[in-house]
């Protein structure tokens, strides 16, 4: 079976569209990063050409209290125009947050495993879906996009194998509730190429693929992989994190999202565009990384920058 038809993809001349997520997905698990080094990265990442950038979450700050300065940094933020900001809200309260400090949308988070529901928001997959009606009918009320995630699509931390039917069924669920956009989290890294074109493909039966996004960890060096395995499937949206920072705090030992530079890099190479300014990029990527006193995650910024 051809699971990349390379010639397929070099033609399009598709725009993908990438959320960025490293100042939230990426700093979540990061103690003590000042609010003025997200507000500077958020800054950058918009400099680099980046649209979508999820800024902060709105989550209780006994749980994550990394994200305790969410509105702070919505807040103080320097917006461009055509920049979308996002937080994560998990109920009302989150949501009512967000609102105040003026994100421009939300998303919700469920996940495909009742395991990892627990121990990530504290309910069961039944009981999110509950808590998240009220919070879509006062988005809709104030004109709030809201998007969804399903966590654990290709294997949960607690549970190992999840079946496919539940990612399709949960995200058509979250779909038909008014999510915009579904983004189908990989939370552990654990996937690879063939797996990940199944579940893709098993969920795009029940929710269109121009609705659908993907978000790959990369644990285990696969996420690139399993993107180019779905890229000729039709899908145009990508999570990355720049210079891969981050990782979920209720999945132990999962690292950050694929990096933002490494997936720009193949991406551009293939035609596609993507609005963004590769070396802006690796500087910004750079430039939090000093602030973090960490590796450089993206083989392609470290190959940039040593130029
Ligand atoms: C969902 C809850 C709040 C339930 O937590 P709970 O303890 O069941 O909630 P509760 O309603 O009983 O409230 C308990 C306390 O939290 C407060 N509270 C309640 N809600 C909020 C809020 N929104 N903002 C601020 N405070 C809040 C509430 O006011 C109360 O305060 P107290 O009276 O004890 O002082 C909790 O479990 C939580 O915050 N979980 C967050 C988990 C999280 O942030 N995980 C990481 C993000 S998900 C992820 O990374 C995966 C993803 C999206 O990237 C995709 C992928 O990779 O798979």
């Amino acid at each position: 079976m051809s699971l990349v038809n390379l010639s397929q993809a070099a033609d399009a001349k598709d725009r993908v569209s990438i959320f960025e997520m490293g100042a939230r997905d990426g700093l979540q698990n990061e103690v003590a990063v000042p609010t003025a080094a997200k507000i500077a990265l958020i800054e950058s990442l918009a400099d680099a050409g980046l649209k979508r950038i999820e800024a902060g979450s709105f989550v209780s700050p006994k749980w994550v209290p990394q994200m305790a300065d969410s509105a702070d940094v919505l807040k103080q933020i320097q917006r461009q125009s055509g920049v979308v900001y996002s937080a994560l809200t998990p109920n009302v309260k989150g949501f009512e947050l967000a609102l105040d400090a003026k994100a421009s949308e939300v998303a919700i988070f469920g996940a495909a495993s009742q395991s990892f529901s627990q121990r990530n928001i504290n309910c069961s997959i039944e009981e999110s879906i509950e808590r998240f009606i009220p919070l879509m009918e006062l988005a809709k009320a104030h004109n709030i996009p809201v998007r969804g995630y399903v966590s654990c699509v290709l294997g949960c931390p607690y549970e190992g194998e999840i079946a496919v039917s539940e990612v399709a069924r949960v995200s058509e669920i979250l779909y038909k509730m008014g999510c915009y956009e579904i983004s189908l989290g990989d939370t552990i890294g654990i996937g690879t190429p063939q797996k990940a074109r199944r579940m893709l493909q098993t969920v795009a039966e029940r929710v269109p693929m121009d609705k659908l996004a993907l978000h790959f960890h990369d644990t285990y060096g696969q996420a690139l992989a399993n993107i180019l395995a779905c890229l000729n499937l039709g899908v145009r949206v990508f999570d990355s994190s720049v210079a891969g920072l981050g990782g979920c705090p209720y999945a132990k030992g999962a690292s950050g999202n694929l990096a933002t530079e490494d997936l720009v890099y193949m991406l551009h190479g293939m035609g596609f565009e993507t609005g963004i300014d590769l070396q802006k990029l690796a500087l910004a990527g750079q430039a939090i990384n000093t602030q973090l006193n960490r590796n450089n995650g993206s083989k392609v910024a470290t190959a940039l920058l040593a130029k």
